[in-house]
């Protein structure tokens, strides 16, 4: 496994999620299917979306927030297994971030076509938390740049197994999937799977 210093705050852990965390997200998907939620301005975005733990990240007509459960079911968000919470929890250790106890996991599934818009994650109240992204599937370009919109930015590839923290001074950087490398892969044919682990309420 490699660590990799991306920037302040910022930590990147190539290979560092396998099957075991794969096949939990699976059968998260299975139980609670990915949706392409509406923008707060009406329109569909290209990733669709499920969640589990207690809370889950949803948008609509009346904006972003997090709630307790689905409101395609109205039923609690599955809960979030054990091997990702771990998961989350150990990568955030590693990169300097202790005692991390997500929340909620928002399951972001892209195809080829799919991508995500530069946007700070701040619909958490927790800030002192990190977020923790594992990806798996198709390799994305992802971006990321400082905490005000139009500043520098880099980008590198995520690909599968990579988790990234992101927090501290980085913790409200502006960031997106520029693009889906085409590919196939075994596991997850022309699809990408990302899971963000976030604190939503403040731990203490
Ligand atoms: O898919 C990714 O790598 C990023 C996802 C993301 O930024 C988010 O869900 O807020
Ligand atoms: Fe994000």
């Amino acid at each position: 496994m490699t660590r990799l210093a991306v920037g302040p705050g910022i930590t990147l852990f190539k290979a560092l999620a396998g099957d075991e965390v794969l096949l939990a997200a699976l059968a998260v998907i299975e139980a609670c299917p990915p949706r392409r939620m509406m923008t707060p301005g009406g329109k569909s975005m290209s990733v669709a979306m499920t969640n589990c733990g207690p809370l889950g990240w949803v948008t609509d007509r009346d904006g972003y927030r997090y709630v307790a459960e689905d409101p395609l079911t109205g039923e609690p968000w599955p809960a979030m297994p054990a091997p990702m919470a771990l998961l989350a929890t150990e990568a955030a250790a590693a990169a300097g971030f202790p005692g991390f106890a997500p929340e909620a996991c928002l399951v972001n599934l892209y195809d080829i076509e799919s991508r995500m818009g530069a946007h700070q994650d701040r619909d958490e109240q927790d800030r002192a938390a990190p977020i923790v992204s594992v990806s798996f599937g198709l390799a994305a370009r992802f971006r990321i740049g400082g905490t005000s919109r139009g500043g520098m930015t880099r980008s590198f590839l995520l690909e599968h197994g990579d988790v990234l923290v992101f927090g501290g001074p980085a913790r409200l950087a502006y960031h997106g999937v520029d693009r889906i490398l085409p590919g196939r892969h075994s596991a997850l044919g022309e699809r990408r799977l990302n899971l963000t682990f976030r604190r939503v309420n403040e731990a203490r």
